[in-house]
């Protein structure tokens, strides 16, 4: 797993940040966007203003009238050669401002390739074929009970399990992350990390399991906690096929994640952080369980009860949903 995130992010996480941060409060987190858009954001050359001031032979007044005797060919061939120079120089300096690992790791592509694809806009079609490959979401308030029955699920429907939590902490922890700060900003604050960072971790993530293991069932743990996340996964990564909710109450939540905390080391299992992580999954996580709601996607389970009754209602769940043997 841990090769996965060392995987250089898909280009579109260069175009998409740049284009998701539109806000600039300062706050940490804005601060930390920032940080993370100027990747993209080369300094420009300034071109100069064209101006219809030609005085010579073939313009006069400083008009833009041609005159009679001919079309204007030298200062268009001036104009071609520059543009192209500056346009030249443009990339050559853009280049030169997106790190190496935030590139392709297949460098089968030209850097022409590379700048059309920086250049490009969402992908017309998803990386995995839904039909090929299953994504089950998992959500759940934090604390419901969502990595206990992912691995649960793992054992008994060998699917692989991949947790964003868990991979954007790895992230965090990576010595040369360069995301590092605004992960752990964005963790201790319960607020959700930048969508294009935790997209492409997973799709990485999912792509390596894929080369190593040939599984093609993935339950994606804690994910999409944001109604944007889910519209770019679907798009850009696979469509899912379903949505499994953990349902509890927030103080069924809060005893278990102050149990947790006496183990997990987890820097935001504590009230503070535990308080607006609560805020945050009723406000931006919701909405996300009620658009699959209307989907007719969502597999919804009471979680407030012991380990195993709640696995016997997953299992039901998704037996009848999937028509899966355990
Ligand atoms: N049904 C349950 N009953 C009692 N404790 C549970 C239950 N499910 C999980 N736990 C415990 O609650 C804590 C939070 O569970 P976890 O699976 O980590 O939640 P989440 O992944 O949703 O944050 C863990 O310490 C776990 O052992
Ligand atoms: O798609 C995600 C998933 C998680 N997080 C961050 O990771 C934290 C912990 O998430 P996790 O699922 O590990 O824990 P939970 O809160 O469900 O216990 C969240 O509060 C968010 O700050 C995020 O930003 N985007």
């Amino acid at each position: 797993m841990s090769s996965s995130l060392r995987t250089a992010f898909p280009r579109f996480i260069l175009q998409g940040v740049s284009a998701s941060v539109t806000t600039h409060r300062s706050t940490p987190v804005n601060a930390a966007r920032r940080a993370f858009t100027s990747i993209t954001s080369a300094a420009r050359p300034t071109l100069p203003s064209i101006q219809p001031q030609f005085t010579g032979r073939r313009f006069a007044g400083g008009g833009a009238a041609p005159q009679k005797d001919g079309f204007p060919i030298i200062p268009l061939v001036a104009i071609f050669v520059g543009g192209s120079g500056l346009f030249y120089l443009l990339v050559k300096q853009r280049e030169g401002n997106i790190p190496e690992r935030l590139r392709s790791k297949e460098r089968d592509m030209s850097t022409e390739n590379d700048r059309k694809l920086i250049a490009s806009g969402p992908r017309t079609k998803p990386a995995f074929d839904p039909n090929d490959v299953t994504v089950i979401f998992v959500l759940g308030g934090p604390g419901a009970g969502k990595g206990t029955q992912c691995a649960n699920i793992v054992r008994g429907y060998g699917f692989a399990h991949y947790s964003a939590g868990d991979l954007l902490r790895m992230e965090q922890a990576r010595p040369d992350s360069e995301f590092g700060e605004l992960i752990k900003t964005c963790i201790r604050e319960g607020k959700i990390v930048p969508m294009e960072v935790t997209v492409a971790l997973l799709e990485n993530a999912m792509r390596d399991e894929i080369k190593k293991t040939g599984t093609k069932r993935f339950l994606i743990d804690g994910f999409p906690r944001q109604m944007d996340q889910a519209l770019k996964f679907e798009q850009d990564v696979c469509p899912s096929k379903l949505v499994l909710f953990f349902d509890t109450t927030e103080d069924v939540m809060l005893k278990r994640l102050l149990r947790r905390a006496e183990t997990s080391g987890r820097e935001d299992d504590n009230i503070e952080s535990i308080r607006k992580r609560f805020r945050t999954f009723v406000e931006a996580s919701m909405p996300v369980v009620e658009y699959y709601e209307k989907l007719g996607k969502v597999v919804k389970v009471n979680s407030s009860n012991s380990v195993d009754e709640v696995y016997e209602e997953v299992k039901k769940g998704l037996d009848e949903r999937l028509k899966l043997k355990n």
